[in-house]
């Protein structure tokens, strides 16, 4: 068998297109604008590059984009006094504290100094609250993008088990809790599980978020099963000349393409969908905030 590569890609492009059409309707009948506020702290590569990307699609969506850079040795409570002044910020309708942080700042403090309204990560104690309880709010991003494709793949997801590999409160936890929320039967699986092969081999879905290079083999993988990837690892690359590098995916992906029946690429498949869903949040927290009632994106 040779599985379809589910293009996160395009499914990210179309949904941020969708989103763009929001934001005219918004600006159209409400004059409103969203805006979205993003604070960097420090100088992982990566995270700037992350940044980046969110501000230059926050504009092309037609939002405002509110981007705070701040050194790394920026002390907790000077990052705590900005996200009260964003709180307050009546033009700023999305907070988002890119991760990783220093490790001299408290994430949890931080995340939870943020106005729930304002949450566009999904990752406020309240938020993550709705979830548990079934309730419409906002949802992390990456995991909003796993369900997304894995509906884009196989439709209905009712009655499916699922499993997750990695209990991360970004991407593990919640996924798990969407995944219960679509009907599946879900099983959490990290470090201590007992038998990880033999229980992904039994997963109609397999959500593979454990940041480990491609550690879920081909032979791990259930005959037409949906695999999603969230793994992002660079590895050094020397085949592509000296000191290059390239990005591998949580799953052996040669090997499990040839079992699954749809999988996610590394790049191009949950990746793109994270910052797509990021302004989706953006334009829910928008219209929640101004009383208006929240539009399927
Ligand atoms: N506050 C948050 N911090 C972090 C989150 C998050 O959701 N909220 N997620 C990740 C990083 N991330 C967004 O912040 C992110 C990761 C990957 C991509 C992406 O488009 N990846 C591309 C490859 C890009 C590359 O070449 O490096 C892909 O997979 O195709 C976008 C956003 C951690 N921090």
């Amino acid at each position: 068998m040779t599985a379809t590569i589910i293009d996160g890609k395009a499914r990210a492009a179309a949904l941020r297109e969708d989103v763009a059409a929001e934001v005219a309707t918004l600006k159209r009948d409400h004059d409103v604008t969203p805006g979205l506020a993003v604070v960097l702290v420090g100088e992982d590569p990566a995270s700037k590059v992350y940044v980046a990307n969110k501000a230059k699609q926050t504009v092309a969506a037609g939002m405002v984009s509110f981007e705070h850079k701040l050194p790394e040795e920026t002390s907790e409570a000077a990052l705590l006094e900005l996200v009260a002044h964003l709180n307050a910020d009546p033009d700023v309708d999305g907070i988002l504290v890119q991760m990783p942080l220093p490790k001299h700042i408290d994430t949890d403090r931080v995340v939870e100094a943020i106005d729930p309204a304002k949450d566009v990560d999904g990752l406020h104690p309240m938020n993550a609250g709705r979830i548990v309880l079934g309730r419409p709010g906002l949802v992390p991003c990456t995991p909003r993008g796993c369900v997304i494709l894995a509906k884009e793949a196989i439709g209905d997801l009712t009655g499916k088990h699922a499993v997750v590999v990695g209990r991360s409160i970004l991407v593990g936890k919640p996924v798990s809790l969407l995944l219960q929320n679509e009907n599946c039967t879900v099983s959490m699986a990290h470090s201590r599980t007992v038998d990880l092969p033999s229980l992904c081999r039994q997963a109609d879905i397999l959500v593979a978020a454990v940041g480990r290079t491609e550690m879920i083999r081909g032979d791990w993988v259930k005959p037409g099963a949906c695999v999603i990837d969230v793994g992002i690892n660079r590895i050094p690359a020397p085949e592509r000349g000296e000191g290059k590098t390239r990005l591998v995916g949580d799953v052996a992906f040669e090997e499990a393409s040839k079992v699954a029946g749809a999988i996610t690429p590394v790049p191009g498949g949950v990746g793109p969908m994270t910052i797509a869903c990021l302004l989706a949040n953006t334009v829910t927290a928008a219209r929640l905030r101004r009383g208006l009632p929240a539009v399927d994106l």
